[in-house]
């Protein structure tokens, strides 16, 4: 079909997130001589992370950290650091500089002082913050049924460890950090997350959808089927 489009919306999608994204990375680089972007892991923003990479700007003054890390090895195909550096650390954006936030410890306990202090220097406030949501209505690794919930929520310290019943113990950014972003995109696809969001706009309780927590603030949702 001559003219037609023929990516799928979830690819059109993350082309135009892309986009959106390398616009505000250029904007703060006519004004500041590094800008931060925060990314999402999981399994949705691989082709948004992909279209990135594709896109021309001032890579080498950009830092790249993530929005949670999970405490695996860089070769588990959970780690989110690998995910960046499959998709994003390529072409164009091969010269960004990749900040991850697990350490060589044992634990996420263990290991969140030095990812503090790895992550406290970058350029504060980031110039995006990519969230993902998962069907639960976590972001980053704000989860409900997580004990260290209210602390990740309340705290102004940049980094929690995370306990979540069945999952790997993970590694988040505190909501307050999250919160310190010039710009904020939600990056969601598929009818169970649409559903999920527009039950979350319809009520207040932080505890039982975290993703709650950006809602009272200027929020780009980038949705499709
Ligand atoms: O565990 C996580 O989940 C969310 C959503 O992931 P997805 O696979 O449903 O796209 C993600 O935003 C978060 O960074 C990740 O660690």
């Amino acid at each position: 079909m001559k003219g037609a489009d023929v990516n799928s919306p979830r690819e059109t999608l993350a082309q135009q997130l892309a986009e959106a994204v390398a616009a505000a990375l250029k904007a703060d680089l006519e004004h500041q001589s590094r800008v931060l972007l925060v990314v999402s892991g999981g399994s949705t923003p691989a082709a948004f992370l992909r279209a990135l990479s594709t896109l021309p700007l001032d890579w080498t003054h950009v830092d790249v950290t993530l929005a949670d890390e999970r405490w695996v090895e860089e070769s588990d195909p959970a780690s989110n650091a690998r995910l960046v550096r499959e998709t994003l650390r390529q072409n164009h954006a091969a010269g960004a500089r990749f900040v991850g936030l697990k350490t060589p410890d044992g634990t996420p306990e263990e290991g969140v002082a030095e990812a503090a202090e790895r992550i406290t220097p970058l350029a504060w406030p980031a110039s995006a913050v990519v969230l993902g949501m998962g069907e639960d209505g976590h972001t980053a690794s704000l989860f409900a049924d997580s004990p260290e919930l209210e602390r990740a929520l309340a705290t102004s310290e940049p980094l929690v460890a995370v306990r979540t019943p069945g999952l790997e113990p993970r590694i988040t950014l505190s909501a307050d950090y999250l919160h310190r972003a010039r710009r904020h995109f939600l990056h969601i696809t598929g009818e169970h997350k649409r559903a999920v969001l527009a039950h979350a706009m319809v009520g207040d309780d932080v505890r039982e959808l975290p993703i709650r927590t950006f809602l009272a603030c200027p929020l780009a949702v980038y949705w499709a089927p």
